[in-house]
């Protein structure tokens, strides 16, 4: 399978969201990054925006929840009609349950590791997510550095994936650009968020495409 690419609208200019959302089109799905201030130290938006923009997006929403009490709010995220819906496991009280729960609102269920945080948090459960999101920064801003120290758990996961035999897909959150994909491909991820290579460009669409080639190419 082709690598998707999935902007973060955390780049775009949030009075002009629909207008960026048109730019974007070409892309796999669309990054929408929910902060709370708590358990990142940064505000984005909540439920009625993500709704909005599910109403109005001609591609499918992967939601990455950067907050506290998913167990309690990230539901009602999946209730938006969302493709995706991606929780913290640092912030969960049950990961397991919450990704059942997901999954029976009709959304994927994604689990997401800070780059502190270790596989063996999830790694006995890994047949109850559809994704698995490496975090290549700190959660919180968009434009910071890609950190290839993250690498090692992504190798981990692919391989683990494919000794079970299960189908997770792998993504990779932060500092992926021109410079950074292909190393992030070759360690086995397949879906990539980028938020300021993307919308910080002249031609979003041509930064898509530029970031799919080099994904696959690193990939075969
Ligand atoms: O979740 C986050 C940040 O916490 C992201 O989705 C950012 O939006 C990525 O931005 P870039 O690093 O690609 O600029
Ligand atoms: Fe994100």
């Amino acid at each position: 399978m082709t690598a998707r690419i999935h902007p973060s609208v955390l780049s775009a200019d949030f009075v002009n969201m629909e207008a960026a959302l048109r730019t974007i089109v070409t892309a796999d799905a669309v990054h929408v990054d929910v902060m709370d201030n708590h358990f990142v130290p940064n505000l984005t938006f909540g439920r009625q925006m993500v709704e909005r923009i599910q109403a109005v997006s001609p591609i499918p929403l992967d939601v990455h929840l950067m907050i506290d009490d998913p167990d309690r709010w990230a539901p009602e995220y999946a209730a938006t009609g969302a493709a995706g819906v991606t929780f913290h496991a640092e912030a969960a009280t049950d990961a397991v349950e919450l990704a059942r729960e997901l999954r029976a609102r009709g959304a994927k269920a994604g689990v997401s590791l800070k780059p502190g945080t270790p596989i063996e948090t999830i790694v006995d459960d890994l047949a109850e997510f559809d994704l698995v999101l490496i975090m290549t920064v700190e959660p919180g801003f968009g434009g910071q550095s890609f950190m290839p120290e993250t690498m090692p758990k992504l190798q981990a996961l692919a391989h683990i994936r494919e000794r079970r035999g299960l189908a997770f897909d792998l993504q990779v959150d932060g500092g992926i650009a021109v410079d950074t994909i292909a190393t992030a491909a070759a360690a086995g991820a397949d879906v990539f968020v980028a938020g300021s290579a993307v919308f910080g460009g002249e031609d979003p669409a041509a930064r898509i495409s530029e970031l799919r080639s080099l994904a696959d190419a690193a990939r075969a």
